[in-house]
């Protein structure tokens, strides 16, 4: 009886392109190359309390229409130069999405939303988009979920989140040990931070692992470690865990693992019990975490768009609507800005003041 021997079920439409070559076809600028190098290192200077301000890591839960995310970048880039002595904004653009069954798993896997799964456009696209942000002088955001990606957009980002779902994953931690960029790690979506605590810990080390390199070529690739992991803290097990008293058990858990106290408060997801009007009053709980002296709060993230909530994705495209989320709630413009702008004036002579001493 023959058997079928081959080592994966799968078809295989055809090549990509190399990570070389699309980085080729589109290249980065060198301005948007410093704006990037820049950026990071105002990140590691957040988290190493070399600069006081708040990183504010905010924006769609995902990109899935390109014309919208380039308006609320624009948009976005006006408030973060109106609130940039004391808020560090960088705008999520994500396009990966983990899923907790089904559905669609964003603009890199499925740009055309309607099963075609042309990865080779959506690569293209989320490149050319990103490249569109850093022009803007715009630091970006992203969730590195397929090992694969950051080969071919990495180098456009400047702060990384290793999702709830994927926390635990050796795969994801190995991939975060050689990413260029500070890389947050989310509580489980069970609520344990111990998971995040000991991806921190496992990615802080060099790793050497399968992967592919710039020519796409199956390669053994080495890593050095990423000494910026931090814990990110996003509620879960049906609790949210943003409270200065869960900040406190997440200080202590860090400690005992040996990591610093590093943490980044996600205002959406079990936060806010995927309820976006619920964001604002996380965020300025947040704030007034930091007003009473907490010193381990680095930064938060919301999820925001141009109009508020989400939208199923519809059979007939063309009815979408403009500038809604196709994942999670998020919160409008309008509350976005105003968020940011209570932010601001709360924390101002704070921030000030830790600039000023020693005491940051
Ligand atoms: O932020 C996004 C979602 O919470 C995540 O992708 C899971 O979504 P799902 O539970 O709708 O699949
Ligand atoms: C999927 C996300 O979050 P989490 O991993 O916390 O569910 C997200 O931030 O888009």
């Amino acid at each position: 009886m023959k058997r079928d021997l081959s080592p994966l079920s799968h078809d295989t439409p055809g090549p990509l392109p190399s990570p070389a070559e699309l980085r080729a076809q589109l290249p980065l600028s060198d301005t948007s190359a410093l704006t990037i190098g820049a950026a990071r290192q105002t990140v590691r200077d957040i988290l190493d309390r070399r600069d006081p301000r708040l990183m504010v890591v905010v924006g769609p839960c995902s990109i899935h229409d390109l014309h919208a995310g380039r308006d609320y970048a624009r948009r976005l880039k006006a408030l973060a130069d109106e609130v940039a002595d004391t808020l560090f904004v960088v705008m999520r653009v994500y396009f990966e999405k983990p899923r907790t069954r089904v559905g669609w798993k964003g603009l890199i896997n499925d740009p055309r939303m309607d099963g075609s799964f042309r990865i080779d456009e959506g690569l293209a696209l989320a490149r050319r988009f990103l490249i569109e942000v850093a022009d803007l002088g715009l630091p970006a955001a992203t969730e590195t979920l397929d090992p694969v990606s950051p080969h071919y957009v990495g180098e456009l980002i400047s702060w990384a989140a290793i999702g709830a779902r994927t926390t635990e994953s050796q795969t994801h931690r190995e991939m975060a040990s050689g990413l260029g960029m500070p890389v947050g790690f989310k509580n489980g979506t069970d609520g344990k931070v111990d998971t995040a605590v000991n991806a921190i810990a496992s990615s802080s080390h060099p790793h050497a692992f399968l992967g592919i390199d710039a020519d796409g070529r199956a390669a053994v690739i080495r890593t050095p470690g990423n000494p910026y992991g931090h814990l990110v803290l996003r509620g879960g097990g049906g609790r949210p865990n943003y409270d200065a008293a869960s900040v406190a058990l997440a200080e202590q858990a860090l400690g005992k693992g040996g990591q610093p106290p590093n943490i980044v408060i996600d205002c959406a997801h079990d936060n806010s019990n995927k309820n976006h009007s619920l964001q604002a009053g996380v965020m300025a709980d947040v704030v007034r975490q930091r007003l009473a002296g907490n010193r381990s709060v680095a930064g938060v993230m919301v999820e925001s768009f141009i109009e508020a909530g989400n939208q199923a994705i519809p059979a007939e495209l063309s009815a979408l609507r403009y500038g809604c989320s196709v994942t999670d709630p998020c919160v409008d413009w309008d509350e976005t800005a105003a968020m940011l702008r209570a932010a601001r004036e709360a924390l101002r002579a704070d921030v000030a003041a830790r600039r000023k001493g020693a005491d940051v």
